[in-house]
Protein backbone atom coordinates (compact mmCIF):
# COMPACT_ATOMS: atom_id res chain seq x y z
CA UNK A 1 0.00 0.00 0.00
CA UNK A 2 1.18 3.71 -1.03
CA UNK A 3 1.98 5.69 1.64
CA UNK A 4 0.71 9.61 1.23
CA UNK A 5 1.14 12.50 3.16
CA UNK A 6 -1.46 14.87 3.00
CA UNK A 7 -0.28 18.72 3.19
CA UNK A 8 -3.83 20.48 3.78
CA UNK A 9 -3.72 24.45 3.25
CA UNK A 10 -5.22 27.58 1.35
CA UNK A 11 -2.39 27.60 -0.71
CA UNK A 12 -3.64 31.67 -1.43
CA UNK A 13 -0.59 31.18 -3.37
CA UNK A 14 0.78 27.93 -3.03
CA UNK A 15 5.15 29.58 -2.35
CA UNK A 16 8.70 28.02 -2.41
CA UNK A 17 8.46 26.78 1.46
CA UNK A 18 5.09 25.23 0.70
CA UNK A 19 6.66 23.19 -2.08
CA UNK A 20 10.15 22.89 -0.14
CA UNK A 21 8.38 21.46 2.41
CA UNK A 22 6.39 18.71 0.76
CA UNK A 23 9.38 17.65 -1.46
CA UNK A 24 11.70 17.28 1.68
CA UNK A 25 8.73 14.90 3.21
CA UNK A 26 8.50 12.68 0.02
CA UNK A 27 12.51 12.47 -0.13
CA UNK A 28 13.50 12.44 3.25
CA UNK A 29 10.96 10.36 4.44
CA UNK A 30 8.60 7.15 4.45
CA UNK A 31 6.16 8.95 2.43
CA UNK A 32 5.73 7.18 -1.06
CA UNK A 33 3.42 10.89 -2.25
CA UNK A 34 2.35 13.68 -0.79
CA UNK A 35 -1.04 15.20 -1.73
CA UNK A 36 -1.61 18.98 -1.64
CA UNK A 37 -4.97 19.47 -0.45
CA UNK A 38 -6.44 22.80 -1.25
CA UNK A 39 -8.89 23.49 1.66
CA UNK A 40 -11.83 25.56 0.49
CA UNK A 41 -12.46 26.92 3.62
CA UNK A 42 -10.21 26.54 7.38
CA UNK A 43 -12.21 26.79 10.13
CA UNK A 44 -10.22 29.13 11.79
CA UNK A 45 -9.66 31.57 9.28
CA UNK A 46 -11.55 34.39 7.55
CA UNK A 47 -12.43 34.42 3.90
CA UNK A 48 -11.16 37.13 3.04
CA UNK A 49 -8.98 38.11 0.34
CA UNK A 50 -9.31 34.10 -0.64
CA UNK A 51 -8.96 33.65 -4.38
CA UNK A 52 -11.70 30.89 -5.58
CA UNK A 53 -10.95 27.32 -5.13
CA UNK A 54 -10.05 26.67 -8.99
CA UNK A 55 -7.63 29.72 -9.31
CA UNK A 56 -5.42 28.12 -5.97
CA UNK A 57 -5.81 24.47 -7.50
CA UNK A 58 -4.69 25.58 -10.61
CA UNK A 59 -1.44 27.25 -9.30
CA UNK A 60 -0.65 23.98 -6.93
CA UNK A 61 -0.75 21.95 -9.96
CA UNK A 62 1.46 24.36 -12.26
CA UNK A 63 3.59 24.47 -9.00
CA UNK A 64 3.94 20.17 -9.18
CA UNK A 65 3.86 19.69 -12.43
CA UNK A 66 7.08 18.72 -12.59
CA UNK A 67 7.53 16.57 -9.26
CA UNK A 68 5.98 13.06 -10.08
CA UNK A 69 5.81 12.58 -6.51
CA UNK A 70 3.63 15.71 -5.68
CA UNK A 71 0.04 16.09 -6.67
CA UNK A 72 -2.74 18.56 -6.16
CA UNK A 73 -5.95 17.19 -4.25
CA UNK A 74 -9.63 18.81 -4.76
CA UNK A 75 -10.84 16.57 -2.37
CA UNK A 76 -12.50 18.77 -0.16
CA UNK A 77 -14.46 21.09 -2.93
CA UNK A 78 -17.62 19.07 -2.85
CA UNK A 79 -17.51 18.60 0.99
CA UNK A 80 -19.21 21.32 3.54
CA UNK A 81 -17.42 24.43 4.89
CA UNK A 82 -16.02 25.25 6.80
CA UNK A 83 -13.72 21.97 5.92
CA UNK A 84 -12.93 19.81 8.78
CA UNK A 85 -9.76 17.53 8.31
CA UNK A 86 -11.38 14.69 10.22
CA UNK A 87 -14.52 14.44 8.17
CA UNK A 88 -12.12 14.63 4.56
CA UNK A 89 -9.89 11.54 6.29
CA UNK A 90 -13.09 9.29 6.34
CA UNK A 91 -13.86 10.66 2.83
CA UNK A 92 -10.42 9.87 1.51
CA UNK A 93 -10.54 6.60 3.58
CA UNK A 94 -13.82 5.60 2.20
CA UNK A 95 -12.79 6.38 -1.34
CA UNK A 96 -9.06 4.70 -1.74
CA UNK A 97 -8.35 3.05 1.61
CA UNK A 98 -7.70 0.17 0.18
CA UNK A 99 -5.05 1.57 -2.53
CA UNK A 100 -3.31 4.37 0.24
CA UNK A 101 -2.82 5.16 3.46
CA UNK A 102 -2.36 8.66 4.88
CA UNK A 103 -0.69 10.18 6.92
CA UNK A 104 -0.45 13.79 8.01
CA UNK A 105 1.86 16.84 7.69
CA UNK A 106 2.17 19.99 9.77
CA UNK A 107 4.54 22.49 11.21
CA UNK A 108 5.30 22.20 14.47
CA UNK A 109 3.39 25.67 14.99
CA UNK A 110 0.17 23.75 13.87
CA UNK A 111 0.48 21.00 16.09
CA UNK A 112 0.50 23.31 18.87
CA UNK A 113 -3.08 24.08 18.23
CA UNK A 114 -3.89 20.49 17.15
CA UNK A 115 -6.00 19.69 20.63
CA UNK A 116 -8.35 22.76 19.23
CA UNK A 117 -8.96 20.67 16.05
CA UNK A 118 -11.74 18.79 15.29
CA UNK A 119 -11.57 15.09 17.27
CA UNK A 120 -8.47 15.40 17.06
CA UNK A 121 -8.04 12.38 19.57
CA UNK A 122 -10.14 10.23 16.15
CA UNK A 123 -7.33 11.83 13.72
CA UNK A 124 -4.22 10.20 15.82
CA UNK A 125 -5.76 6.53 16.13
CA UNK A 126 -5.88 6.10 12.94
CA UNK A 127 -3.43 8.26 11.01
CA UNK A 128 0.24 9.18 11.50
CA UNK A 129 1.48 12.58 11.07
CA UNK A 130 4.79 14.24 10.18
CA UNK A 131 6.05 17.23 11.79
CA UNK A 132 8.65 19.65 10.03
CA UNK A 133 10.24 22.37 12.24
CA UNK A 134 8.85 26.01 12.07
CA UNK A 135 9.91 29.23 14.00
CA UNK A 136 6.75 30.31 16.20
CA UNK A 137 5.90 31.14 20.69
CA UNK A 138 5.36 28.89 23.04
CA UNK A 139 5.95 25.45 23.45
CA UNK A 140 3.58 22.48 22.05
CA UNK A 141 2.53 20.73 24.90
CA UNK A 142 4.46 17.07 26.48
CA UNK A 143 1.72 14.62 25.08
CA UNK A 144 2.49 15.80 21.42
CA UNK A 145 6.25 15.74 22.04
CA UNK A 146 6.17 11.71 22.93
CA UNK A 147 3.39 10.60 20.52
CA UNK A 148 4.35 7.77 19.12
CA UNK A 149 2.46 8.97 16.20
CA UNK A 150 3.81 11.81 15.66
CA UNK A 151 7.52 11.41 13.29
CA UNK A 152 9.21 15.02 13.40
CA UNK A 153 11.24 15.36 9.92
CA UNK A 154 13.93 17.53 9.76
CA UNK A 155 13.52 19.88 6.83
CA UNK A 156 14.86 22.83 6.41
CA UNK A 157 13.09 26.48 7.94
CA UNK A 158 11.61 28.71 5.04
CA UNK A 159 9.72 31.70 6.84
CA UNK A 160 7.61 32.76 3.93
CA UNK A 161 3.94 33.50 4.10
CA UNK A 162 1.52 33.63 1.63
CA UNK A 163 -0.20 36.79 3.41
CA UNK A 164 3.48 38.05 3.05
CA UNK A 165 3.52 37.71 -0.83
CA UNK A 166 -0.24 38.92 -1.47
CA UNK A 167 0.56 42.18 0.71
CA UNK A 168 3.69 43.25 -0.97
CA UNK A 169 2.52 42.34 -4.42
CA UNK A 170 0.09 44.22 -3.79
CA UNK A 171 2.28 47.51 -3.08
CA UNK A 172 3.91 46.82 -6.33
CA UNK A 173 7.43 44.86 -4.30
CA UNK A 174 8.73 42.12 -6.65
CA UNK A 175 8.03 38.96 -4.59
CA UNK A 176 8.79 36.21 -7.58
CA UNK A 177 11.16 34.75 -6.27
CA UNK A 178 9.24 33.36 -3.48
CA UNK A 179 6.84 31.67 -5.61
CA UNK A 180 7.55 28.57 -8.62
CA UNK A 181 7.54 30.56 -11.75
CA UNK A 182 4.63 29.21 -13.55
CA UNK A 183 2.93 30.25 -10.33
CA UNK A 184 4.00 33.88 -10.46
CA UNK A 185 3.33 34.16 -14.21
CA UNK A 186 -0.34 32.88 -13.44
CA UNK A 187 -0.58 35.25 -10.67
CA UNK A 188 0.66 37.98 -12.63
CA UNK A 189 -1.47 37.33 -15.73
CA UNK A 190 -4.56 37.22 -13.67
CA UNK A 191 -3.95 40.39 -11.81
CA UNK A 192 -4.14 38.31 -9.08
CA UNK A 193 -4.14 40.03 -5.05
CA UNK A 194 -3.77 43.99 -6.95
N1 LIG B 1 7.04 29.02 4.94
C1 LIG B 1 6.42 27.94 5.39
N2 LIG B 1 7.14 26.89 5.81
C2 LIG B 1 6.53 25.81 6.28
N3 LIG B 1 5.20 25.67 6.40
C3 LIG B 1 4.44 26.67 5.99
C4 LIG B 1 5.00 27.86 5.46
N4 LIG B 1 3.99 28.70 5.14
C5 LIG B 1 2.86 28.05 5.47
N5 LIG B 1 3.10 26.84 5.98
C6 LIG B 1 2.14 25.84 6.43
O1 LIG B 1 1.65 25.19 5.28
C7 LIG B 1 0.27 24.90 5.41
C8 LIG B 1 -0.49 25.51 4.28
O2 LIG B 1 -0.32 26.88 4.30
P1 LIG B 1 -1.50 27.92 4.13
O3 LIG B 1 -1.56 28.30 2.71
O4 LIG B 1 -2.76 27.42 4.74
O5 LIG B 1 -0.96 29.04 5.08
P2 LIG B 1 0.00 30.30 4.91
O6 LIG B 1 1.07 30.10 3.88
O7 LIG B 1 0.41 30.62 6.31
O8 LIG B 1 -1.04 31.30 4.33
P3 LIG B 1 -1.59 32.70 4.81
O9 LIG B 1 -0.40 33.59 4.95
O10 LIG B 1 -2.49 33.05 3.66
O11 LIG B 1 -2.32 32.48 6.10
C9 LIG B 1 -0.16 25.43 6.78
O12 LIG B 1 -0.15 24.33 7.67
C10 LIG B 1 0.91 26.43 7.13
O13 LIG B 1 1.11 26.48 8.54
O1 LIG C 1 -10.09 20.10 11.33
C1 LIG C 1 -9.87 21.13 11.99
O2 LIG C 1 -10.49 21.38 13.04
C2 LIG C 1 -8.82 22.10 11.47
C3 LIG C 1 -8.55 23.29 12.15
C4 LIG C 1 -7.57 24.15 11.63
C5 LIG C 1 -6.88 23.81 10.46
N1 LIG C 1 -7.18 22.65 9.83
C6 LIG C 1 -6.48 22.28 8.56
O3 LIG C 1 -5.15 22.71 8.58
C7 LIG C 1 -4.86 23.49 7.42
C8 LIG C 1 -3.84 24.56 7.73
O4 LIG C 1 -4.38 25.41 8.68
P1 LIG C 1 -4.02 26.96 8.71
O5 LIG C 1 -4.94 27.54 9.73
O6 LIG C 1 -2.58 26.99 9.08
O7 LIG C 1 -4.26 27.44 7.30
C9 LIG C 1 -6.21 24.02 6.97
O8 LIG C 1 -6.23 24.25 5.60
C10 LIG C 1 -7.15 22.89 7.37
O9 LIG C 1 -7.20 21.93 6.36
C11 LIG C 1 -8.11 21.81 10.31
Amino acid sequence: MKKVGLYFGTFNPIHIGHLAIANHMVEFSDLDEVWFVITPLSPFKKKQSLLDNHHRYQMVFEAVQDYPKLKPSKIEFNLPQPNYTVDTLVHLNEKYGEEYRFSLIMGEDNLKSFHKWKNYEVILEHHDIYVYPRIYEGQTGDVFDRHPKIHRVEAPIMEISSTFIRKNHKLGKNVRPLLPEPVWKYMDEMHFYR
